[in-house]
């Protein structure tokens, strides 16, 4: 294991080990480490957490994984873009950045027998109700990630905002030092968040899917100006079915907790939804009190 790398730019690491070696290098040196975590198919969502870490940072690290324990069975794992060389030419057009890449054996070797197990906000009936073994799976890579990176900050989407939640409940109750550090969805020009699956949506589907984030800002509206929260995204589910989503869920949560409201009034609320446009999967999510103008 190298003990004082010379960092070319764009170096690629494979080995959890090597990976270590970067960042204890550069703490040594007094510098700041950020971590991105992705499943590269890179777009402008992605690049917009590596801008932040490099402005928040004086190293930054993406890693690039596709981690098969976080899918079902039945799932799009074998389907899901890889797009490496791509993703390393999108990487340099930000600027420096050490790129993880471990193969799934690097990850998980013969023997591996380790799961995060997740309670909170893993355990909330959104996400997890429609994908029970994905959290288990996403907490024990990114611990993994973590542990090896050894980074101050991690940067992740607020478009996986019960992830986001997951991650930095255990991050804390596992006494890991890295901060996670929320940042805004970044989306198309007619609202539709970017995500790696929008390209498996067919161009009619694709036009159709952009009423996704005009409903929740509708719904959204609707509860800021005092409609009761079922009824407003009632009706968002059925706006949605309508224009040809089939709506796994649609509701209004508590933005820490992820809980169903309660009584208390000024509760901070997540709209945040799960539909299906023919084969493909869309998430999404925005806070009640500002909901965002789509085209
Ligand atoms: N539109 C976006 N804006 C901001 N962050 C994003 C966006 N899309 C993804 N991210 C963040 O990038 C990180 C890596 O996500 P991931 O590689 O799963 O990309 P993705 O586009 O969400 O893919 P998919 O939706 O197909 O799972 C996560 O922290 C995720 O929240
Ligand atoms: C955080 C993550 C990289 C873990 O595999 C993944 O769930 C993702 O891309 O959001
Ligand atoms: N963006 C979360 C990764 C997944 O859907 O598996």
């Amino acid at each position: 294991m190298k003990t004082s790398p010379e960092f070319a730019g764009h170096d690629i690491v494979r080995k959890p080990g090597e990976l270590r070696a970067w960042s204890r290098a550069w703490r040594t040196a007094g510098e700041r480490v950020a971590l991105v975590p992705t499943m590269g198919a890179l777009h402008e969502g992605h690049l917009s957490l590596l801008r932040r870490a490099r402005t928040e940072a004086d190293r930054a690290i993406v890693s690039i994984f596709v981690n098969p324990t976080q899918f079902a069975p039945g799932e799009d794992l074998a389907a899901y873009p890889r797009t490496f060389a791509a993703d390393l030419a999108a990487i340099a057009s930000v600027g420096e950045a050490l790129v993880y890449a471990p193969e799934a054996s690097d990850m998980y070797p013969a023997g591996f027998a380790t799961a995060v197990s997740l309670a909170g906000p893993a355990n909330v009936g959104l996400e997890d109700r429609f994908r029970p073994t994905h959290f288990a799976g996403v907490a024990t890579v990114v611990a993994k990630l973590f542990i090896a990176a050894e980074a101050e900050i991690a940067l992740f989407g607020e478009k996986d905002y019960q992830q986001l939640k997951v991650v930095q409940r255990m991050a804390a109750d596992l006494d890991i030092a890295t901060e996670v550090i929320g940042c805004p969805t970044v989306r198309e020009a007619d609202g539709l968040a970017m995500s790696s699956r929008n390209r498996f949506l067919s161009l009619e589907d694709r036009r159709r899917a952009a009423v996704l984030p005009s409903v929740m800002a509708t719904a959204a509206e609707r509860i800021r100006a005092g409609a009761e929260h079922g009824a407003a995204t009632a009706e968002g589910a059925a706006e949605l079915q309508r224009a040809g989503f089939d709506v796994e869920y649609i509701e209004a949560r508590n933005a820490d907790t992820l809980l169903p409201l309660g009584r208390i009034s000024n509760e901070r609320i997540r709209l945040l939804v799960a539909a299906r446009m023919g084969t493909t999967r869309l998430i999404d999510n925005m806070p009640v009190e500002s909901a965002i103008q789509s085209a």
